[in-house]
């Protein structure tokens, strides 16, 4: 193994805590921290020859085909890994998380929906004998799916999805069909080239009756020969600002035929003779969605865990001006500035890992109910998901830009991976919902249960509201983490309330409610984050603190820096709501100030552990800037050396076109 910078060799042997003990605490486990490293170590060991000239240099076309190669490699590691036992359906999330996390599919994988959304979907909306048809083709890849639901025209309101599936009893067919331009799909995943079976949302017509969107399975693609089937246009939709790996695509139908049991009849029915049977509630069809919202606000833990661990490293290996004149020059690490910048990344990853846990068990808890036919906590857990998926990914997208800011020039290097990194969080704030639209549907969920505070039974992630009105809830503010929290929970109560109001007093003036809705969307999407960081924060404090009885006592205290961490730094960000909701005095924001930059200092001796404690390979972290050997400099010049402009000296443009221009002839 290389030599270890010196500085950071130095940051580790200063570290207060065991690393490992934490690295098992993320992980939840001991048993789980080895079966991960042996999942990575197989990934690692069977792709590593895969890289040619780096992935940043290749055309859309080339990334693509590199990104198919690569993760037929992968998944074909998931299949042999089911053959031999080594995992199954109820460990889909953690293979899954390292597969897509790897460093092979570094700009996206082409068959990422497969597993995200196609298979999800028929296990949420397939009857037991469809799931029974599908599922074992799609598990072991020999079919491989999308999620088409999105079009030209619409994707927020689906509703308005122009596509149709029309019944026709005498064949006991649907015909599906695009309409119009805006009704081709758009965007799905891995449609352009990949895929050769995808799930169509479409307006179901039966009867001559149309019955709102349902879920179809569609066969675009020769099983042999991968031709498009006749009747489907299916292509890629072309470069993006990320994701440039995957053949996100168009399609459109002309008059094409599917059985009747195409259709995922787990919560709707279409009989024989064209008789719909309705679904006990329409948004059980909406259900792939909600699980996929949950998935990725893992998938943010995972991105910025990678992020904080390239800019920390590379912040103790950096060194830029003197703090103190004729000292050596000073690490940025040091500087306070700096700590600010990229601890936060950290205690963030932290935070989001937490609350994605115990989103996770509600989601499985909810879809248990769901299935003896409970569908009570619904409304809540579509609520949680939009504003978890939603504040985790615009959090994730502000910390890994804030990285990538805090590692100066060399942070803009593609090889740093922190510019892709971007690419791919910054995606996921529009797909799957888009932020401000996810926002606004906990909003709505946040207002019905403000209108109803003093007579309903609150569910468990709203009952704040009711006791955050009781008198003396805070008496009188204290610096504290608890008081921080409740301090959060008062702004978001007084949000949620004054939205109310206001829009009760548009309505009385005469505006009708839409109109009304829509001159407060500013204040409810407001009110909906204010109450999702009520959910984060008291999430993360509580389960730190559980977490808090079986660690060590060193462990204890940084764990307890991180909360504290999380929680200052939010209430000096949203000071202004605090002063205009809480009873916090100017004296106590300025100590406020002085207790964060305390934080920052306590925490800096740990600041390279606590991101060693995430324990990411380098084959997977790929990059210069954040390698577990610090070997920055050395790195930077060895992958620039890489770039096709240095394959010869003398650019063949020089004689073309630069040559005649400098000598006045062009
Ligand atoms: C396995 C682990 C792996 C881990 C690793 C993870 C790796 C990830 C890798 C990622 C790779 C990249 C993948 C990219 C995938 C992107 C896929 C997509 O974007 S696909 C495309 C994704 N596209 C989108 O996400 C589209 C976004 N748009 C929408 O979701 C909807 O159209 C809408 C919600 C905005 C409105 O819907 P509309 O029908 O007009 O509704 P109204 O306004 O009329 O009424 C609202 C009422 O309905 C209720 N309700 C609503 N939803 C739900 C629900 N889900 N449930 C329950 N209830 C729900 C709501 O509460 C309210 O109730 P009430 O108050 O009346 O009682
Ligand atoms: C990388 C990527 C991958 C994707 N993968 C898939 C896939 O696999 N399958 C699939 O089906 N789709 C996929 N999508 C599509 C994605 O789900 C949609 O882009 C997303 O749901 C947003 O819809 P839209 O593009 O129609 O945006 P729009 O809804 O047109 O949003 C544009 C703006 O209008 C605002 N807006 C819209 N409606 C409202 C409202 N009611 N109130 C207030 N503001 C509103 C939004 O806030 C936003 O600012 C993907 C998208 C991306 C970027």
């Amino acid at each position: 193994m290389a030599k270890i910078n010196e500085d950071l060799q130095r940051e580790r042997d200063k570290c207060t805590f065991k690393i490992a003990e934490l690295t098992t605490l993320i992980d939840g486990g001991r048993d789980r921290t080895d079966a991960r490293r042996e999942r990575e170590k197989v990934l690692l060991s069977r792709t590593k020859d895969l890289h040619g000239v780096p992935e940043e240099y290749l055309s859309h076309k080339e990334k693509y085909e590199s990104a198919i190669k690569n993760s037929v490699i992968l998944f074909g590691i998931v299949r042999q890994m089911q053959e031999e036992g080594k995992t199954s359906v109820t460990d889909y999330r953690d293979v899954i998380t390292s597969l897509l996390a790897s460093a092979q599919t570094r700009d996206g994988s082409p068959m990422g929906v497969h597993y995200i959304m196609f298979m999800p979907a028929i296990l949420n909306q397939g009857t037991e004998e469809q799931q029974a048809q599908w599922m074992p083709r799609a598990w072991n890849s020999s079919i491989i799916g999308t999620y088409a639901q999105t079009e030209l025209g619409h994707g927020t309101f689906i509703r308005g999805l122009e596509t149709t599936a029309t019944y026709d009893p005498s064949t006991k067919e649907f015909v599906l069909n695009t309409p119009t331009l805006t009704s081709y799909k758009w965007w799905p995943g891995g449609l352009g080239h990949t895929v050769n079976y995808c799930i169509v949302v479409a307006q179901l017509y039966s009867k001559g009756q149309c019955h709102g969107i349902h879920s179809f399975i569609l066969q675009v693609r020769d099983e042999e020969t991968h031709a498009p089937l006749p009747g489907i246009k299916v292509g890629d939709i072309g470069a993006k600002l990320g994701l440039n790996s995957v053949d996100n695509g168009f399609l459109g139908l002309d008059n094409v035929r599917i059985p009747r049991n195409h259709m995922l009849m787990k919560h709707a029915q279409v009989l024989e003779d064209g008789t719909y049977v309705k679904s006990k509630n329409s948004k059980l069809n909406y259900g792939a969605m909600v699980f996929v919202r949950v998935v990725i606000v893992f998938d943010m833990v995972n991105y910025l865990s990678k992020a904080s661990t390239i800019a920390v490293r590379y912040s103790a290996v950096r060194r830029q001006c003197h703090m103190k004149e004729g000292a050596p020059e000073t690490q940025i690490l040091d500087y306070l500035t700096q700590q600010h910048k990229v601890f936060i990344s950290i205690a963030t990853t932290h935070a989001l890992r937490v609350t994605a846990n115990k989103l996770w068990d509600t989601f499985n808890a909810v879809t248990e109910e769901l299935g003896g036919g409970n569908l009570n906590r619904l409304p809540e857990l579509h609520a949680l998901a939009c504003c978890l998926k939603a504040v985790s990914t615009a959090d994730t997208a502000n910390c890994v830009e804030r990285c990538r800011l805090a590692c100066g020039g060399h942070g803009y290097m593609q090889s740093s991976n922190l510019p892709l990194t971007y690419g791919l969080v910054t995606a996921a704030c529009t797909y799957e919902g888009e932020n401000t639209v996810l926002l606004l549907q906990t909003a709505r969920f946040l207002v019905k249960t403000w209108q109803n505070v003093d007579t309903a039974k609150l569910t468990p992630t709203v009952e704040y509201l009711k006791i955050t009105r009781s008198k003396g809830f805070i008496d009188k503010w204290q610096n504290s983490i608890e008081c921080i929290i409740k301090g959060f929970q008062i702004v978001a109560m007084g949000k949620i309330s004054s939205s109310v109001d206001h829009m009760q007093q548009r309505i009385s003036n005469g505006m009708a409610l839409e109109d009304a809705w829509n001159m407060t969307s500013v204040q409810l999407v407001s009110a909906a984050e204010a109450h999702c960081r009520v959910i984060i924060m008291s999430t993360f404090y509580e389960e730190i603190n559980k977490a808090m009885a079986t660690v060590s006592p060193e462990l204890r205290k940084v764990l307890q820096k991180l909360v504290e961490l999380y929680c200052v730094y939010w209430a000096l960000e949203k000071v202004g709501d605090l002063l205009q909701y809480a009873p916090i005095a100017q004296s106590d924001i300025r100590d406020m100030k002085s207790w964060y930059e305390d934080i920052l200092v306590e925490l800096r001796p740990n600041a390279v552990a606590l991101v060693d404690a995430f324990d990411i390979r380098d084959g997977i972290l790929h990059s210069t800037l954040g390698a577990y050997d610090g070997r920055v400099y050395e790195r930077l010049m060895e992958e620039a050396l890489k770039s096709p402009l240095n394959g010869e000296p003398v650019n063949q443009s020089f004689h073309k076109y630069l040559k005649p221009f400098m000598q006045g002839k062009l």
